[in-house]
C-alpha cells in the first residue's frame, strides 16, 4: 500500500498586517531566534526590547504598506507567492497522477515565523493521514540563519515523541541545473523586453561575516550560483558582480554591500544596471522595496542613468518545474 505523502514549501514569514503592531509581532518571533542573531541572550534581550522592537516597526510598517497589494493580489507578496507556488506545484503533481487516484504528494506551505506555522501545518496533515513528509525550504542557498531554523523546528516538533514520522528536509538547491536555467531565462526575457544594461548585479541577502567564518557555507553557495548563472548567460567578468543587501546592525556583514557598490558604480560612470536577487524565491520587502526602490534611488542619485529590477522566479512555470524536480529527486511524487 502506498503511504500518504505531503510536501511542505517553507519560507521566512511576514507580518500579518502592514502596521507597527503587525511588524512588531513578526520581528519579535524572527529576531528572537538564536540562529538569526547570535548576540548573548541577556544583552540581545535588552537591545531587542528597548530599541529594535520599539523603533523598527514604525520605520518599516510604511514600507510594507507600499508593497502590500498590487494589481494581482491583496496582502504580503511573500505570503501570496508562497501560497500560490504550493498550489501550482500541487496542481502539477496531481495532473501527472493517474486520473481519479492521486498517487502523488499533496502540497502545502508554512512559514518559519508567523502564520501558518510548521507545527499546525504538520498536525493538520497527520490528522488527514499523512505519514511521509518532505519539507522544502525555499532558500536555494543554505544558511544557518534560514535553513537551519527549519531543521531546529522539525526536530523540536518530535522531541519526546514515540512515533516520529518519515520527514525529510531539502538542504539546498543552489547549483541545480533547472534553478540556474530558470534564473538565466528570466534574465534573457528581461533583456528581450527592456534591452540590456551595462552590468548585471546579483544581489543576495547578507548575513554577518562571522557566521561564514564559523562555518556557514552560504557564501560558497552564493558564489557558485553566481558563477553558474554568469556562465549560462555567457557574461564576461566585467559584465557582472555579486553583492549582499539588507545589512542589519553594526557588525560586519558579507561584502560588498549592494548599496555601496551601486553608489560606487554610479560615481564611476557605469550608465545602467539590472539587479537580480537569486536568494529570494519570491518577491518580498527586501526586493520590491529595498532593491527596486531604495537601491534604485542610490544608483540614480550617484550618477547612474538606467536601473531595472528583474523579478524573483515567483510563479514562473520553470520555477514550479524546478520545485517538481527537487521533489522527485527526493523520492516524492
Ligand atoms: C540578523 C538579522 C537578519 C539575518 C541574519 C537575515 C538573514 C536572511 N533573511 C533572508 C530573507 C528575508 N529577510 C526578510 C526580512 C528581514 N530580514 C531581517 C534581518 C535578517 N535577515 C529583518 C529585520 C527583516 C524585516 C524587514 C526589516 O525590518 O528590514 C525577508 C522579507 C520578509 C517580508 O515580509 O517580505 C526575507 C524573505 C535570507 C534569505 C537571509 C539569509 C540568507
Ligand atoms: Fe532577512
Ligand atoms: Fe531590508
Amino acid at each position: 500500500m502506498q503511504m500518504k505523502k505531503a510536501v511542505i514549501l517553507m519560507n521566512l514569514g511576514t507580518p500579518s498586517e502592514p502596521t507597527p503592531a503587525g511588524v512588531r509581532s513578526f520581528l519579535k518571533a524572527f529576531l528572537s531566534d538564536r540562529r538569526v542573531v547570535e548576540i548573548p541572550r541577556p544583552l540581545w534581550w535588552v537591545i531587542l526590547n528597548a530599541f529594535v522592537l520599539t523603533l523598527r516597526p514604525k520605520k518599516v510598517a510604511p514600507a510594507y504598506e507600499e508593497i502590500w497589494s498590487s494589481g494581482d493580489f491583496e496582502g504580503s507578496p511573500i505570503f501570496y507567492y508562497t501560497r500560490e507556488q504550493a498550489a501550482a506545484l500541487g496542481k502539477l503533481l496531481s495532473a501527472e497522477c493517474d486520473a481519479g487516484e492521486v498517487k502523488g504528494a499533496r502540497v502545502t506551505f508554512a512559514m518559519t515565523y508567523g502564520e501558518p506555522g510548521l507545527q499546525s501545518t504538520v498536525a493538520q496533515l497527520r490528522d488527514a493521514g499523512v505519514e511521509q513528509f518532505l519539507v522544502l525550504p525555499l532558500y536555494p542557498q543554505y544558511s544557518c540563519t534560514t535553513t537551519a531554523p527549519i531543521y531546529d523546528q522539525v526536530a523540536a516538533l518530535f522531541t519526546g515523541s514515540r512515533n516520529v514520522p518519515d520527514i525529510r528536509i531539502v538542504n539546498n538547491y543552489h547549483d541545480h541545473p533547472l534553478y540556474i536555467e530558470a534564473l538565466a531565462s528570466s534574465v534573457r526575457e528581461h533583456w528581450a523586453q527592456n534591452g540590456r544594461s551595462e552590468r548585471l548585479l546579483m544581489s543576495y541577502h547578507g548575513i554577518p561575516r562571522s557566521y561564514v567564518d564559523k562555518g556557514d557555507p552560504y557564501l560558497e553557495h552564493c558564489q557558485r550560483t553566481s558563477e553558474l548563472l554568469a556562465e549560462a548567460l555567457e557574461l564576461q567578468p566585467d559584465e557582472w558582480a555579486m553583492s549582499f543587501q539588507s545589512r542589519f546592525g553594526k557588525a560586519e556583514w558579507l561584502k560588498p554591500y549592494t548599496s555601496e557598490l551601486l553608489k560606487t558604480w554610479g560615481r564611476e560612470g557605469v550608465s545602467s544596471v539590472e539587479v537580480i536577487c537569486p536568494a529570494f524565491a519570491s518577491d518580498c520587502l527586501e526586493t520590491l522595496e529595498e532593491i527596486a526602490e531604495e537601491n534604485c534611488a542610490y544608483f540614480l542619485e550617484s550618477g547612474g542613468k538606467g536601473f531595472s529590477y528583474i523579478p524573483c522566479l515567483n510563479l514562473r512555470q520553470d520555477h514550479i518545474n524546478l520545485l517538481r524536480a527537487v521533489v522527485r529527486e527526493n523520492g516524492f511524487a
